[in-house]
């Protein structure tokens, strides 16, 4: 999703793309992280808003009912008392929250000449894991720099979770050696299907995002990946996929082995 500076028309934008999502079949649909303000601290509180009765909430809730779809709102910049916090929320095809993250790990970072960033400036960090299901589908939220944390994976993978959920800003520094390789590595650890939404790359940003919205089965294979530019990828996953590979049968010839 291309995110600019304009808070309302990235939420029209964002509801227009969940309306195309679901014309094209889509059952659950996750948009990127940030996705109501510019990515940077200093726009945080001005585009932060209050979580459910905010207007984003609201216009997300709306978006997942009149469109029948389970909808992971990417991420805002929340408040809750005098904190703010980077939040995901989770809607139900009736326009019901039914999961709410606080991304764990704050990304402060200070690359030599490269990207220096600094969430814990502004931001709270959560202090809490979460699952939700969507029918037989278990799933486990993340939000960007947290998929850095295969502690925190193989926690969701403890609570038996199928598919684990990113949103995310990667950038131009990072992306390109560490995405695919997390996002793969995540996949094979815990043998999940593992979905991560990054926002379009917009050169003239402060922050500029890698883009390449990822799905990877839990073999590591990538079953779809954008490019740089703002895309609607729909995928299929289903438990029909672990047996491709024979994955029991593989862990049974390992351990006899070990
Ligand atoms: N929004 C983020 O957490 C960015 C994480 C990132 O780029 C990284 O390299 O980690």
């Amino acid at each position: 999703m291309r995110i600019g500076r304009n808070k309302l028309e990235n939420i029209s934008h964002a509801l227009k793309l969940v309306c195309d999502a679901k014309q094209k079949g889509s059952y659950l649909v996750v948009l990127p992280e940030c996705f109501n303000s510019p990515y940077g601290t200093k726009y945080f509180p001005e585009y932060s808003e209050k979580i459910p009765d905010g207007e984003t909430s609201l216009a997300l809730s709306k978006a997942a009912k009149d469109n029948s779809v389970y909808l992971i709102g990417g991420s805002i910049p929340e408040k809750s008392g005098s904190k703010y916090y980077n939040t995901s929320t989770v809607w139900d095809p009736q326009g019901n929250l039914i999961c709410k993250h606080q991304k764990v790990h704050l990304f402060d970072i200070n690359i030599a000449g490269g990207v220096k960033f600094q969430e814990s400036e502004i931001l709270s960090p959560g202090d809490r894991l979460s699952v939700f299901n969507i029918g037989p589908c278990k799933v486990g939220l993340g939000i960007c720099y947290d998929l850095r944390f295969h502690e925190m994976a193989s926690l969701y993978r403890k609570q038996g979770i199928d598919l684990l959920v990113y949103p995310g800003a990667f950038n131009m520094n990072t992306g390109p050696l560490h995405w695919e390789l997390l996002l793969r590595s995540r996949a094979v650890d815990n043998q999940v299907f593992v979905a991560a939404v990054c926002g379009a790359q917009d050169k003239n940003a402060d922050y500029v995002a890698w883009g390449h919205s990822m799905l990877v089965d839990p073999w590591g294979k990538i079953m779809l990946q954008a490019e740089f530019q703002e895309d609607l990828l729909v995928g299929e996953i289903s438990e029909n996929k672990f047996y491709d590979y024979n994955l029991p049968l593989i862990f049974y010839d390992l351990c006899c082995v070990a």
